[in-house]
């Protein structure tokens, strides 16, 4: 089997730790088969792009290269988080396009193809994350690149009609035909990416995920939900209870139940309905008040982005205004602490909080769900409060499924969660165990690389050049 080499423009640099479920998820994979990870190096410069860095660190070696200040506002900032990831995620109110960040965009994307394509070796498999980087494949194969290349895509594939609400629409989209293989979160993300394909693309639908282009060229779909470390992160609780943040956390509380939220500071986690749902149990469930202490952590994300800023000063306004109006001298209702956390910190107040309040609006997969569940203590596990619309509601049935624009909806599940006798919290735990375990993190690789690599050759033609 040839050499795995890893794309996405987020590494995760050895010893470095940083809140993201790609980075996180990438870092577990390539730590079981070992291969090269290939990125963005997390570095701006004053020169132009392109200067390439080196690490290695067992198995791994990174090969990452710095932007300049233009390519990454235009490419980054620009039109993968101001016009994609708003696209993406249903939110055509906040997409802002321009010729400008598009041009960008597609240059950084060809000087990752102009580094990368001096690295590969004939018989590497090449895997592709996320949507920085839909049209690599594309520039890789008019650099005669003719390795199999697949792509994941870690964010929800929206109703056709909105991807095709966006300009150049099909030269974008058609660009994932270059690709072998092209995985999604959930089956639901698929069947809207192959109406895009019938509707919008000009293309058909063949069946067995198979999917050809108006030229005739043809690439296959799946779904692939993406996993954790399940016995590391259970392992990584365990021993987090002795360390001293957690421990500092658990006295804090004085006895009172811990409900939590961990989401990067970003609109589509559903932060501010969360808050306000919180409020909305503190009014509606008064017989509750003063026993469940929320604690949100948020660390800041694409502060660059001015809607991320917006959203920072607002989660402030609301944290106060609710704890000016239902605290007491001795308990305040709303911690809400924007910093990063070391990811074994985190798991330790994962398996002391008996509510997780996981609630976007919309979101690929959503690892913290998956990792709540992980670190529970199974002889007392807390409750997952979970937004339908997360593609991690897909798997976790034993989650109280809520829908985040629904307050009272929410305020109902937290206290519904708050009240569930451990018999039930224990067969909705067991279950949803049973499901991470089954479909982890390396189910997830081997699945993808299993499928990418059986794809028959005739899909994946040298003629998709160009
Ligand atoms: O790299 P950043 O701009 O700092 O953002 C962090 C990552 O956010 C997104 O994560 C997604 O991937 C997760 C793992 O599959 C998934 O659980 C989550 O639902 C997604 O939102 C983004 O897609 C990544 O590219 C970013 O690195
Ligand atoms: O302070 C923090 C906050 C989050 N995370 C991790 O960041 C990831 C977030 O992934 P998720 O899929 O939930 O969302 P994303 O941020 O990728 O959209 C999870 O592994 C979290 O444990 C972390 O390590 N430290």
């Amino acid at each position: 089997m040839g050499r795995l080499v890893v794309v996405s423009n987020r590494v995760t640099l050895p010893d470095e730790s940083r809140a993201g479920g790609l980075a996180i998820a990438l870092r577990a994979a390539l730590a079981e088969r070992g291969g090269l990870w290939f990125g963005w190096s997390g570095t701006c410069v004053r020169q132009a792009s392109g200067a390439m860095h080196e690490y290695v660190d067992g198995d791994i070696r990174y090969a990452v290269m710095d932007l300049s200040r233009q390519d990454f506002d235009d490419y980054y900032n620009g039109f993968a988080n101001r016009t994609l990831w708003p696209l993406l995620h249903f939110r055509m109110d906040l997409v802002d396009y321009t010729r400008k960040t598009y041009a960008g965009y597609l240059r950084v994307n060809a000087l990752f193809a102009d580094r990368l394509a001096s690295e590969l070796r004939p018989d590497d498999l090449v895997w592709v994350h996320d949507y920085h980087l839909i049209p690599l494949a594309q520039r890789l194969r008019e650099r005669g690149v003719g390795n199999r290349i697949g792509f994941f895509l870690h964010v929800p594939m929206p109703s056709s009609d909105l991807l095709a609400a966006l300009p150049h629409h099909r030269e974008l989209f058609a660009a994932l035909s270059s690709y072998d293989l092209v995985g999604f979160q959930t089956p639901r993300d698929l069947e809207r990416f192959q109406d895009y394909v019938r509707l919008f693309g000009g293309g058909r639908v063949i069946g067995d995920g198979l999917m050809e282009t108006a030229d005739g060229r043809r690439f296959r779909g799946g779904a692939f939900p993406i996993g954790i470390d399940v016995p590391t992160i259970a392992d990584q609780a365990v021993k987090a209870m002795n360390r001293l943040p957690v421990r500092r956390l658990q006295e804090s509380l004085g006895g009172r139940a811990l409900a939590i939220g961990v989401d990067r500071l970003d609109y589509s986690k559903g932060l501010p309905e969360r808050f306000r749902a919180f409020e909305r149990h503190l009014e509606r469930h008064p017989n509750q008040g003063g026993r469940i202490t929320f604690l949100q952590i948020a660390p800041p994300s694409r502060s660059d982005v001015p809607e991320y800023r917006k959203l920072r000063r607002e989660l402030e306004t609301l944290s106060g205004h609710i704890n000016s109006g239902h605290a007491v001298p001795d308990w305040t209702p709303v911690r809400y602490v924007n910093r990063d956390f070391p990811h074994d910190v985190l798991t330790g107040f994962y398996r002391i909080a008996r509510i997780a309040l996981v609630t976007p609006m919309r979101d690929g997969m959503n690892l913290v769900a998956k990792e709540y569940v992980a670190a529970q203590d199974p002889e007392n596990p807390g409750v997952l409060v979970l937004s339908r619309f997360a593609g991690a509601a897909q798997e976790l049935h034993g989650a109280l499924q809520v829908n985040p624009y629904d307050l009272d909806g929410v305020a109902d599940a937290i206290a519904r969660a708050h009240a569930m006798p451990l018999a039930e919290r224990y067969a909705r735990w067991r279950g949803m165990m049973d499901r991470i375990e089954a479909y982890d993190i390396h189910a997830w690789r081997r699945d993808f690389l299993r499928t990418l690599q059986a794809t028959p050759a005739t899909v994946s033609p040298a003629a998709s050049a160009g």
